[in-house]
């Protein structure tokens, strides 16, 4: 199905529309100037007498009018976005080059703010089909960012302060590379009509994030399998990480995208936040990042228990 197809939010596609899509998918944006031509390429059975052909000329130029609309749309709505993403990083930055903030926690709040920012700025997109590529735009931007800074191809300080523990620009090239490139999957594979991408991010951006910061503060009992690892920072995760996950498909609930049974849906999410965590809280050794493993096994366990 082309851009063309005008999905509405939280109505599944009906046959009219999808004949109607796939109408536009094959002739769609046929300017006024071309339909003669257009109707010369149609086979004799087919070709419109003049009284439908005015009513076809009319639906091809207000769908021609509907995609042109859903396209400016996405795109504003990307360029809202992407400009979002830079004030939010340079934003950190400032703070922590005021000393406001430290540069820990600076980078944590990136983490936690930057993927749930995006996940929410999805209503902002249009109904159609395409919408999803438009916003993946946003963190392949990022993606791009951050491959050329962590090649050392272009130097960002602010960028490289921001997302990285030691200020060393490699560090780019694995837990942030490894951020973008789950918002990346999460936009085009789930999207807004599943809640598997909803609560993997929640569970990689809340969750995650606030396992750090809750650990190194409070985090003085440690898990007996993980030294590295906290009961205060692990409760933090599955607590906030359950908490977020509600809060983001609720969200999109109300909005019309999912429709949920909510006694069921809090004992699922609970369950994927119980896994995510146990996941997290393993020692790693270095060799799988964070940002892997936990919306891998959020992905996963939602997938199991939500089944779309
Ligand atoms: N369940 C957890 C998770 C984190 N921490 C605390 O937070 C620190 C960093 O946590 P970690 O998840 O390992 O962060 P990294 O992924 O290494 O950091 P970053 O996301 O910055 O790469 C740990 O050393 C620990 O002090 C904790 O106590 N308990
Ligand atoms: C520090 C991070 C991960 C390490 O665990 C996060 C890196 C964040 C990226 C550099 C920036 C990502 C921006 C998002 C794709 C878009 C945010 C938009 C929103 C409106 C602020």
């Amino acid at each position: 199905m082309g851009y063309g197809a005008i999905m509405s939010p939280g109505v599944p596609a009906t046959g009219t529309t999808l004949s109607h899509a796939r109408f536009l998918s094959h002739h769609v944006a046929a300017p006024a100037s071309a339909l003669p031509l257009f109707t010369a390429t149609l086979p004799k059975h087919v070709l419109i007498k003049p009284s439908g052909l005015r009513r076809t000329r009319g639906a091809v130029l207000s769908a021609a009018a509907g995609v042109g609309g859903a396209v400016l749309q996405d795109a504003a709505a990307t360029a809202l976005v992407v400009g979002g993403a830079y004030a939010l990083v340079s934003t950190f930055d400032n703070l922590t080059r005021r000393n406001i903030i430290e540069q820990t926690l600076s980078r944590k709040l990136v983490h936690i703010l930057s993927g749930l920012l995006f996940l929410a700025s999805w209503p902002i997109f249009s109904a159609s089909t395409g919408a999803r590529y438009f916003a993946s735009v946003v963190p392949s931007l990022n993606c791009l960012r951050l491959v050329m800074n962590g090649l050392s191809l272009t130097t960002d300080e602010g960028l490289i302060k921001s997302v990285s523990r030691e200020g060393k620009p490699e560090e780019l090239l694995r837990g942030p590379l490894y951020y973008v490139l789950v918002l990346i999957l999460c936009a085009i594979v789930f999207w807004r009509e599943s809640p598997v991408g909803m609560i993997s991010l929640a569970m990689m951006c809340g969750g995650d994030g606030i396992a750090d910061i809750m650990g190194r503060r409070f985090g003085s009992v440690k898990i007996p399998y993980n030294p590295q690892k906290s009961w205060a920072g692990s409760i933090s995760m599955f607590l906030f990480g359950f908490l977020v996950s509600i809060g983001m498909l609720y969200y999109f609930a109300v909005l019309g995208y999912i429709q949920l049974e909510w006694m069921q849906t809090l004992e699922r999410v609970a369950l994927v936040s119980f896994v995510a965590t146990l996941i997290e809280s393993l020692p790693t050794t270095g060799i799988v990042d964070d940002n892997i493993s936990v919306p891998l096994a959020s992905m996963v366990t939602s997938l199991l228990v939500f089944g779309y």
